[in-house]
């Protein structure tokens, strides 16, 4: 008999969800339970917002505001989804000083200087993202996210070597790409398709990917293995009028699907669909 319990399945943190979107970081952890969590902690600093959102996903927790800046509790943090008005020294001395694995997405990507960080990091920048982050860190070229477009692995590897982070690049067509000294390792995600344009799909991709972590997988494995069940949910989801929610909830089948008959997760993912 399985010896799980909640508490051996990994805590995701979300920071995030601030000015008018607290469902981006709702998302986040709500998919990061549905990837497998045993236990998800928000920040929300809005007291209605509190109440509410206990209504809604009683599953979640809430951490105090004291604790909004790290979540002390949690051991792998979602920093950025819906993320306003950041306070940037906390995000600062997060990322230099914090050795938790965390996901920096969406607005958090604005935060991310060029690495090594105090411990792994996934960055999940969907194009435009990639682009900004591209046209302030790389001295060596001018980017936009036409340039991004045009040559996905060459952004995604070269975002990859000035962060020392493993950089997920969004779209049609996932790249994952870490670069570590002489080491370059590029994948490239082959599920996923139109049902995932939908808002908060990638804050749902960040969730899944922090789940994983949490639960132990190796953060080049959490990511390509995120990317894979994130487009396998989608996959396995109606092509129009999917909510990202919707996609969150899919997640359960989708890893269930992804990890059969595999003894999951020391032995999965392969590689073979990468
Ligand atoms: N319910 C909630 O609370 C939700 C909250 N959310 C939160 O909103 C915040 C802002 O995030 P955001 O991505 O909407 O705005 P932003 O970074 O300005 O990007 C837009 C620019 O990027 C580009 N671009 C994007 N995708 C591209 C692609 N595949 N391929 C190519 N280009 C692409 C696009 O370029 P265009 O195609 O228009 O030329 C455009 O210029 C963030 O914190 C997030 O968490 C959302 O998650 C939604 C649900
Ligand atoms: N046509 C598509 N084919 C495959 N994946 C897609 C497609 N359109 C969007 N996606 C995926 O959906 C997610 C969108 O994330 P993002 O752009 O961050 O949106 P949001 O900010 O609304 O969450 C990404 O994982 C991206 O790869």
């Amino acid at each position: 008999m399985s010896a799980a319990h909640k508490g051996r399945r990994g805590h995701v943190g979300v920071i995030g969800g601030s000015g008018g979107m607290p469902g981006a970081a709702i998302l986040a952890a709500t998919a990061a339970m549905r990837a497998g969590a045993g236990l998800a902690t928000l920040a929300p600093g809005d007291p209605e917002l509190r109440r509410a959102l206990i209504e809604l996903r009683p599953e979640l927790m809430l951490a105090t505001a004291e604790q909004a800046w790290k979540i002390p509790q949690a051991q792998v943090l979602v920093v950025g989804p819906g993320l306003v008005n950041a306070d940037r020294s906390a995000l600062a001395e997060l990322n230099r000083d914090d050795a938790r694995a965390m996901v920096w997405d969406a607005s958090g990507l604005e935060h991310q200087d060029a690495g090594p960080a105090a411990g792994p990091r996934v960055l999940t920048p969907h194009p435009g993202e990639a682009a900004r982050m591209l046209a302030r860190l790389d001295r060596a070229g001018s980017w936009d996210s036409a340039r991004v477009q045009s040559n996905r692995a060459l952004a995604a590897t070269r975002l990859a070597e000035l962060t020392r982070a493993i950089v997920v690049l969004k779209g049609a067509g996932t790249i994952v790409a870490e670069a570590d000294g002489a080491r370059v390792r590029v994948a490239i995600c082959t599920t996923g398709g139109p049902a995932l344009a939908t808002a908060g799909s990638g804050d749902v991709l960040a969730g899944a990917i922090a789940a994983l972590l949490a639960r132990g997988l190796e953060p080049w494995a959490a990511a390509c293995a995120g990317v894979h069940v994130h487009g396998l949910a989608g996959d396995r989801s109606p092509q129009n009028g999917t909510l990202a929610l919707d996609i969150a909830d899919a997640l359960a089948l989708a890893l269930d699907e992804a990890s059969t008959g595999t003894a999951w997760p020391s032995g999965w993912p392969t590689q073979a669909r990468y």
